[in-house]
Formats: structure tokens, C-alpha cells, sequence
């Protein structure tokens, strides 16, 4: 029997619903407007997509947004003095600065430089380490996505083998720890590219994440059967294999195999989006004054 599909686009409908909810009883209460600031450096046809599906989520939440484009030869001094602006806006509740940043720049230290309240993905180490000491101020939006995804789809993570093909900073290492947090309670692997017997460390999961950023990577020999599989990766076919999006997931062949999968596009992007909403809320929360709820 083929793989259940997990239909990302309703679940980032129904959790988009929810934070919309909140957001108008929020601005209700505060005479306050969430607002996520995006920062787009150069341009990349990826990053265009994934910024226009945010500005039209953000729209239909209640939350405004803007975008503060700069050309691809700017500096790293040019792009930190842009955070720096909206670190100092009190009308800006969150920032994103797009991944990946052109190379003259340095990554993390602009990461390092977007106020730690407004760092609505969740990538300064304040709340990477918070989110490590399971006290997280922000949800890791990709993660958080595949956790609500698992929930919504009824995969029980507690007690099962989870593996976690992929080791980023921004995917695979977040993951791992939402995955191992009390509550979800699984028994996490991380593996990645330079693990011996890739295969079979794969298939002792019950729950694998595919976050290791190449199209068609995990094939249906590294899927035990009935796995839940997620499909995190978004990767760009070239011309001759039609230009389309393609997973991490070799998607056609594992779905004979696994119990549960997501596909791409309608998976983990849509779900990325949604958290990126709440967190843009609980961002605007921490920095409104007055009574909390
Ligand atoms: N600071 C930062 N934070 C990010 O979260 C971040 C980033 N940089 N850089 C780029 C990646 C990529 N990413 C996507 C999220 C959603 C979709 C998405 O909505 N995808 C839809 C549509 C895809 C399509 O039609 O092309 C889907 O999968 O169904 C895509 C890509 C967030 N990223
Ligand atoms: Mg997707």
C-alpha cells in the first residue's frame, strides 16, 4: 500500500487560522500591528519565491511586512547598518535576513547583529541556546513545521527511532532537538553525509527528516517499511530534468515503502511560512508593553 501524503498546505491553512485568531485579538487589546521586516540581498529565484508567499501570508494573518532589498555587490557594513536600522525601529517586530547571503558577507555575524527579540527564525545563538535548554523564546520555523506536520498526520514520536539525515545549523540541528524534547520524547540520530552505512542508519527509523539539501537523496532501500518520512528539502531540477522542485526524497519509490510522507512543493514550505507567522506575534508580544495574554 502507498504512503498516506501529508497535506502540508491544509495544515499551514488550519495553523495560519489560528495565528490569524490570536493577531486580531492581539492588536485588539494593543492597538498594536505584528510587523516582519525582510531582508533580501541580490536576487535568487528561490528567496523570491519563499519572500512572496511570506508577504502574502503575512497580509492574510493581520501582520504586516516590508522588504528591504539590497543590490547583490553589497557590503557586509551596507547589510548591518540595514539590520541595525530595523533593531532600532519600534514599529518592526521581527527581522529575517533571506539565506544564503552573497559570498563578501559574513553569515553569522549578521545573524549575530539582528536583536535576539526580533530574530523571528531563530538563528542567534541567545535563542538557539535557549531552544537547547528547552526554554525556547522562538520555534525553529522548519522544525516546528515538521513537528506540527507529524502531529497532524498522528505519527507518535514518543519512544520511536527518529533519525535526522542532515546537520545544519539552520534544519537538522533545531530538529534533532524538537525531536529529542520532553513531550516528543524520541530517540534521536543525527547523520549526514560522512556517516558510515548511511543506509542502515537510516532505515532503523520510525520518523526520518531528509534534510540534507540534495534532490532525490534518500531512496527507498534507506526506508524501513511504514516509516513516516519528511521531506525538507527544496531543491531546483535543472532544465533537462524539467526545472522542477524536487525534495531530498527520492519521492516516487519511497512512497511504495513508507507509512506516511510529505511531498514537495505542499510539505515542510508551507509549514515554514506558518511558523514564521506565530513567531512574528510572539515577537511583537515580548516587545509591547503592558499586561501579557
Ligand atoms: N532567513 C531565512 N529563513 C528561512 O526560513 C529561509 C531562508 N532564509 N532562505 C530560504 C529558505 C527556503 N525557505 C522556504 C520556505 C517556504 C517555501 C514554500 O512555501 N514552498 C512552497 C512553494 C514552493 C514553490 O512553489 O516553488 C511549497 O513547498 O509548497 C519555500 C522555501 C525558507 N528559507
Ligand atoms: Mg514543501
Amino acid at each position: 500500500m502507498p504512503a498516506t501524503l501529508i497535506d502540508g498546505k491544509a495544515v499551514a491553512a488550519a495553523y495560519r487560522d489560528r495565528v490569524q485568531t490570536d493577531v486580531a485579538a492581539f492588536t485588539q487589546r494593543t492597538g498594536v500591528t505584528p510587523h516582519l521586516a525582510a531582508v533580501v540581498v541580490g536576487e535568487n529565484p528561490a528567496s523570491a519565491v519563499y519572500v512572496r508567499n511570506k508577504q502574502r501570508a503575512c497580509e492574510k494573518a493581520g501582520i504586516g511586512s516590508s522588504l528591504h532589498t539590497l543590490p547583490a555587490t553589497a557590503s557586509q557594513s551596507d547589510l548591518l547598518t540595514c539590520v541595525h536600522g530595523l533593531n532600532d525601529d519600534p514599529t518592526v517586530h521581527g527581522i529575517l535576513v533571506q539565506l544564503p547571503l552573497p559570498e563578501q558577507i559574513d553569515e553569522r555575524a549578521v545573524l549575530d547583529a539582528v536583536a535576539p527579540l526580533k530574530d523571528v527564525d531563530c538563528f542567534h545563538p541567545e535563542n538557539v541556546g535557549l531552544l537547547s535548554q528547552a526554554r525556547p523564546r522562538f520555534a525553529p520555523c522548519t522544525p516546528a513545521g515538521v513537528m506540527e506536520l507529524l502531529s497532524a498526520a498522528g505519527v507518535e514520536t514518543s519512544g520511536k527511532r527518529a533519525v535526522v539525515l542532515g546537520r545544519s545549523e539552520i534544519v537538522g540541528k533545531p530538529m534533532a532537538m524538537l525531536l529529542l524534547a520532553r513531550g516528543a520524547d524520541a530517540t534521536v540520530t543525527v547523520c549526514h553525509s560522512r556517516t558510515a552505512d548511511l543506509a542502515a542508519v537510516c532505515r532503523e527509523a520510525d520518523v526520518l527528516v531528509a534534510a540534507i539539501g540534495r534532490a532525490k537523496f534518500l531512496t527507498a532501500d534507506m526506508v524501513k517499511p511504514g516509516t513516516a518520512v519528511i521531506d525538507v528539502g527544496i531543491n531546483r531540477l535543472p532544465e533537462e530534468e524539467g526545472g522542477g522542485l524536487a525534495g531530498d526524497v527520492d519521492f516516487d519509490a519511497v512512497r511504495e515503502v513508507a507509512g506516511s510522507l510529505t511531498p514537495v512543493p505542499g510539505g515542510v514550505g508551507p509549514m515554514t511560512v506558518a511558523v514564521l507567522l506565530r513567531n512574528t506575534l510572539t515577537a511583537a508580544e515580548l516587545q509591547t508593553a503592558g499586561e501579557p495574554g
